[in-house]
């Protein structure tokens, strides 16, 4: 049989770790026949031929069957998505940013296209939860969704925590093995989580959510204050990203730092691994968890998905997708460990104080209970000077619609 022909734009960590291991494979039904990259004056390991700085040669070429692309500019990945999809190609993409800024685009683009576009890659590295959701909770009704799903800011804060790293060194480190974004600043100040969040509310909610859309809160501020008390009580510092049902079928969704305590299924999940836990009837709780970054396995994602799509296959996206975002306007309450400097912050927050943690000290660090809509608008403050994790998540969840009681549902997930 003829094999399909492939091309990829980007050769950077993900690129090459897909290109080892199409390398190491045997019979594989499709070949590498370009690679479009940006610098044509960077050193590269393979013949000159294979490259092109070009994407017009890939994308007006008749034989070019499939598109993988893993570059690291959102604006040229959107134009590569369009034009393949235009010109019936099938693509494969790992630029989350993109995706979640433009699915609603592409998906309409996909419709009217020879070809299609499927993009594992682009959330959780090697976790397969985009496939997971499609093909085998399709039709079940998922209630809510929990977990990290940003491997740099897991790496760095598992290095503070654990080792005894600065958030500089481990940031560094986080860059040089690949994990990080060209801009780091969207995995620590949790955009990329929530752009994730946002590929994944499509999948498994029919949500179409925008990252302006999440209450989303970054790890840059955490300083050694919060690390010792971490330390000191046994807990861990994640980023987790959650989306949960609310009353009347609609929903509740945020990014932000947590301190996890040891019986919560995520406080195992370290350095670049992410982990998904699904709550749905009829199944309770399911974990996903696996390497969340790195060539290899955001390689290997790409790979499983350039096989599967050789086979014909492609995403459906559930006809009962809504138009609105179907975002809950209910407010809720949510308990918090919250460090500023002076008692004005609590005042403005009407921040309900549950123990004070200050022990003399100069700033505040305090445990207590705020309004969600109090918080958002203080952290969008201009004068906003304050580090904030929640704790118990149980407390917010409590507030949620709860499964049937016919369900055998755990609730507990923090
Ligand atoms: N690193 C990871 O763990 C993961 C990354 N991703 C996503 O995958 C994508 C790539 O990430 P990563 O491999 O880490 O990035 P790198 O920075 O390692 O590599 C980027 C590649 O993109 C190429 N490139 C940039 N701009 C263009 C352009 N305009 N035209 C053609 N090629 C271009 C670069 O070319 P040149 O070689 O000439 O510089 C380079 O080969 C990003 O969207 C990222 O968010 C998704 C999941 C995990
Ligand atoms: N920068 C991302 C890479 C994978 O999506 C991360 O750290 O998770």
């Amino acid at each position: 049989m003829k094999k399909k022909k492939v091309a990829l734009f980007g050769f950077g960590c993900v690129g090459q770790g897909l290109y080892d291991i199409i390398q190491q494979e045997n019979n594989l039904p499709f070949e590498i026949s370009k690679i479009c990259v940006k610098d044509p004056q960077k050193k590269r390991d393979l013949p000159n031929n294979i490259f092109t700085y070009n994407k017009h040669e890939i994308l007006d070429d008749q034989e070019i069957d499939i598109i993988a692309e893993a570059i690291s500019d959102d604006d040229e990945a959107l134009e590569i998505a369009r034009l393949g999809l235009r010109n019936g190609k099938n693509i494969i993409s790992a630029s989350k940013k993109m995706l979640a800024e433009n699915l609603t685009e592409l998906i309409e683009l996909e419709k009217n296209s020879q070809g299609s576009i499927i993009y594992e890659a682009s959330v959780c590295g090697s976790i397969p939860i985009l496939r997971t959701l499609q093909d085998y909770y399709k039709n079940s009704s998922i209630y809510g969704l929990f977990g990290i799903l940003n491997g740099s800011s897991n790496y760095i804060l598992s290095k503070i925590t654990g080792e005894g790293l600065t958030y500089q060194v481990a940031l560094k480190q986080a860059q040089e093995l690949g994990f990080a974004e060209i801009d780091p600043s969207l995995d620590v100040g949790g955009f990329d989580a929530s752009n994730k969040l946002c590929i994944l509310a499509r999948h498994g909610f029919q949500l179409p959510l925008g990252t302006s859309d999440i209450f989303q809160f970054g790890i840059q501020r955490i300083s050694e204050h919060e690390i010792s008390y971490a330390v000191k009580k046994d807990y861990k510092i994640k980023q987790v990203a959650l989306l949960r049902k609310t009353t009347g079928g609609r929903y509740l969704t945020m990014v932000m730092p947590a301190y996890i305590q040891e019986d919560s299924p995520l406080y195992q999940i370290d350095n670049e691994y992410n982990g998904v836990l699904l709550q749905s009837n009829f199944m309770g709780e399911q974990l996903f968890t696996g390497k969340g970054a790195g060539g290899h396995p955001t390689g290997w994602a790409m790979f499983s998905d350039l096989l599967a799509m050789t086979n014909g296959y492609h995403y459906s996206y559930n006809a009962g997708s809504r138009d609105d975002t179907g975002l809950s306007d209910e407010d809720f309450s949510l308990n918090i460990y919250l460090r500023c400097e002076s008692d004005t912050v609590l005042k403005e927050l009407d921040f309900d104080l549950l123990e004070d943690l200050s022990l003399g000290t100069s700033y505040r660090f305090v445990y207590g209970s705020v309004r969600l809509s109090n918080l958002q608008k203080f952290k969008s403050s201009e004068h906003f000077n304050a580090v904030f994790l929640t704790l118990d998540l149980q407390h917010l969840l409590d507030q949620l619609e709860r499964p049937s009681e016919k369900s055998s549902v755990v609730n507990e997930i923090a």
